[in-house]
């Protein structure tokens, strides 16, 4: 359902309390003015704490530097007089006893008046007691559709005409800002050199990460690995190569739904990371990555706000991947945790976005501890599928091997025995060949020679293996894995082998 769409809906339905998180204030009331006409041209009264009402000459100005008197204005209003009154910044007063208790009184009242009460805000930050009244829905940034038509304005305003690709490029480049700031970057690339052109789209590009950047929780993450750059995990690349074009209008016209996301599991080091940037490379996709750590510092109720930011700017974007590392970490213990009433609506808010989304966001989520999530994130829907990511076998050690080899010594390949080498790092990730290769080169640097074979095995003597370290952890893992709840990412390990390393 559109943001209008639902809004109608809830003014038709006597929701008297709507609360509207969003940065762009204009925008919104652009198109609760819009909605509001179309229903029986019904009157719009503005609220802020500095020019107090706005919207009927004989009260400009009433309410002004108090809230309460505000609402007070309400019911000043004949009871058959339909209206909707926008409150801007009044997620400020909501703790106020007073103004608490009156929004209550007047949802019941509002029930059976043709009148609505809208609160903006940037954030979402409602009390307690106030959460069963106000309806939060949430406006999202500018569609491709709004964004084109702005861009046209302002291709007519300057005379400057573009061709439909550039223009394209020019409306997904934009993709993910609020509108005021796709207004002020496109002035800005007018400004530079007084027409828009197709190297624009860098500027906007550059505006973009910033912009997400500010979020604090999201990250452009560039992605030039490729899928030949991972060794092994070979069922988990047919996987992928197997939806190799699902992403484009073909697979949309053939009936085909998105691609929703993969759950990979597996110990520290064995190329999860590795696989979400070729993901991202393989279907030319931006790639964002949430930083779980960040969702949830800082003030109580901002992991909520920045939750649904973060669904916002990602759904903006999309088609694109969403890279969620470390999920465990970020939901492990709910309900056991102090911040257990946070930690499990924020969960709530994104599994519920995870079933139910229908935007082309595909989400990467990786995790080391199997136990540590909660048995939801892991039902049918969730996922498309759930990987295991377990250690290289040795072929696929091998596999690794050569991969690093080939990009470190392209043109000396040869002189390595890579099959000894596999053979001889039994229990390494392909985090630790990758360490066992920068140490083996430091060895030959110092002598000022190429590295060898043998500086290799002798660098790979020196690494304890995580494995080795960690076998509980690991040996929990592979139990899991074992019992059939995910598949394997690696062809060479069929259950049974998982079944026989576990026990
Ligand atoms: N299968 C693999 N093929 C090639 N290189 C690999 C593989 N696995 C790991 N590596 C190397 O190890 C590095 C680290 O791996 P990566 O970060 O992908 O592991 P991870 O499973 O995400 O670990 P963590 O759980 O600690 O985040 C990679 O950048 C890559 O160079």
């Amino acid at each position: 359902m559109t943001f209008r769409d639902e809004f109608k809906l809830l003014l038709r339905a006597r929701y008297p309390l709507i609360y509207i998180p969003t940065y762009e204030e204009e925008r919104v009331e652009a198109s609760i003015r819009e909605e509001a006409a179309q229903l029986g041209n019904r009157p719009i009264y503005t609220w802020d704490f500095v020019d107090g009402i706005q919207g009927n000459p004989n009260d400009a100005g009433f309410g002004k530097r108090n809230p309460l008197q505000a609402l007070e204005f309400v019911e000043k209003l004949p009871a058959t007089a339909s209206a909707v009154f926008i409150l801007r910044d009044y997620h400020r007063f909501l703790d106020d006893v007073a103004i608490a208790r009156k929004l209550r009184n007047l949802a019941r009242l509002l029930k059976s008046q043709p009148k609505n009460i809208v609160v903006l805000s940037p954030r979402v930050a409602i009390p307690d007691d106030l959460t069963e009244v106000l309806t939060v829905v949430e406006f999202p940034l500018p569609s491709g559709g709004e964004i084109k038509t702005e861009v046209e304005r302002l291709l007519q305003a300057t005379n400057n005409s573009l061709s439909s690709k550039t223009l394209d490029d020019l409306v997904r480049s934009c993709q993910g800002l609020s509108m005021e700031r796709i207004r002020r970057v496109l002035a800005k690339a007018i400004a530079t050199h007084g027409e828009l052109q197709p190297e624009d789209v860098d500027l906007i590009l550059e505006e973009k990460r910033q912009t997400i950047r500010q979020t604090q929780i999201l990250d452009f993450i560039p992605a030039t690995e490729q899928i030949s750059d991972i060794g092994g995990l070979d069922c988990l690349k047919d996987w992928l190569i197997r939806r190799g074009g699902s992403f484009t209008e073909r697979a949309r016209q053939y009936g085909l739904p998105h691609p929703r996301g993969l759950l990979l599991v597996g110990i520290q080091g064995t190329g999860k990371s590795l696989t979400a940037k070729a993901i991202a490379h393989y279907w030319h996709l931006p790639l964002l990555r949430l930083d779980v750590g960040r969702l949830f510092a800082g003030l109580v109720g901002e992991s909520e706000s920045r939750t649904r930011q973060m669904i916002q700017v990602a759904e903006a974007l999309a088609p694109c991947i969403l890279w969620i590392d470390e999920i465990d970490k970020a939901f492990s213990g709910l309900g056991s945790k102090g911040d257990a009433g946070t930690t499990s609506r924020v969960f709530g808010t994104f599994i519920t976005w995870l079933a139910e989304k229908s935007s082309p966001v595909f989400v990467v989520a990786t995790a080391n501890d199997i136990q540590s999530l909660p048995p939801e994130m892991l039902r049918k829907g969730r996922f498309d599928e759930i990987f295991f990511v377990g250690l290289p076998s040795q072929d696929e050690r091998k596999a690794i091997f050569d991969v690093h080899l080939t990009r470190l010594r392209p043109h000396n390949l040869k002189s390595y025995d890579i099959e000894r080498l596999a053979y001889e790092t039994p229990d390494f990730s392909g985090a630790e060949i990758e360490q066992t290769l920068i140490e083996a080169m430091h060895i030959g640097f110092s002598q000022n020679r190429d590295f060898t074979t043998d500086d290799i095995l002798e660098a790979a003597s020196q690494i304890i293996p995580l494995a080795r370290t960690a076998q509980e952890q690991i040996q929990k893992l592979q139990e899991w894995a074992a019992s059939g709840r995910a598949r394997l990412a690696s062809k060479q390990s069929t259950p049974v082998d998982v079944w026989r390393q576990a026990n």
